[in-house]
């Protein structure tokens, strides 16, 4: 029988891969690494955007205009790791953060320190679904260049050629209907024809509310979800029939 989806969409932390690995591991390397990262990057032409977007996601035009009371190299980069450990502690899922996360993770994954933690049966799902002829995707908080670190230096090896596309939260918030529209006009597909697994309740009403077939993703340390959801719960990826 064919299967019922083209297409397979993937959230990471709490679906791929633990709430701990994030939280335990790759967010305190972020906060041991972070000034010392500011002081080495700061004239660095790919920092600039991310420290507009760090000032825009606070509210202001631009990084420029955010410090311009300020007079020092110094008192900048400290406004702006002080906003980062902010945003961290509140656990903010915003896009100029998740950009500057990636960028202090890539040295970590490059030379080892960082080794991406994946369930068992992820690599064994990604490699049923693409042989049945699907296509994946990952949407995730976290930036797609963070993805493409993760996913290219798992503890299953390299997973990235497993997908077909990354989508983080420059296509739009994951908990807003629009954003899934917009990936499903992006992958070519209609709603209905593309599966969204998240440990996340309110992501998946927001990919059921433009079309999308759902499954609640179920891991140890994930955090309770209400009941009534109407999301059809899952503990592995064997669980995802393709009919
Ligand atoms: C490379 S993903 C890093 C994890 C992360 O920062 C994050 O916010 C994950 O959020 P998700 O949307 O995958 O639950
Ligand atoms: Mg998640």
């Amino acid at each position: 029988m064919a299967s019922p989806w083209n297409c397979i969409l993937l959230d990471i932390e709490g679906t791929t891969s633990s709430v701990s690995f994030v939280y335990d591991v790759m967010f305190p390397f972020v906060l041991r690494e972070l000034d010392n990262y500011l002081e080495c990057a700061w004239n660095a032409p790919e920092l600039s955007p991310v420290l507009d977007q760090i000032a825009q996601d606070a509210g202001h035009q631009s990084f420029l205009a955010w410090t311009a009371d300020l007079t020092d190299e110094s008192s900048r980069r400290e406004r702006v790791a002080s906003e980062i450990r902010r945003l961290m502690a509140d656990d903010v899922k915003a896009t100029g953060l998740k950009q500057l996360q990636g960028m202090i993770w890539k040295d970590g994954f490059e030379r080892g320190e960082l080794v991406a933690q994946v369930y068992q049966d992820v690599p064994e799902a990604l490699e049923a679904w693409t042989s049945a002829g699907l296509r994946v995707y990952i949407y995730s908080s976290g930036s797609i260049a963070a993805q493409k670190l993760f996913f290219g230096h798992s503890e299953a090896g390299n997973l990235l050629p497993y997908f077909s596309g990354h989508f983080d939260t420059t296509t739009g918030p994951k908990k807003e209907t629009q954003s899934y529209l917009t990936i499903a006009a992006e992958i070519g597909e209609a709603g209905e024809k593309v599966l969204f697994i998240s440990d996340v309740t309110a992501e998946l009403d927001a990919a059921r509310e433009a079309g999308m077939e759902t499954r609640l993703s179920i891991r140890p340390g994930n955090k309770p979800v209400e009941e009534g959801h109407g999301h059809e719960p899952i503990a592995s990826f064997s669980q995802v029939s393709l009919g």
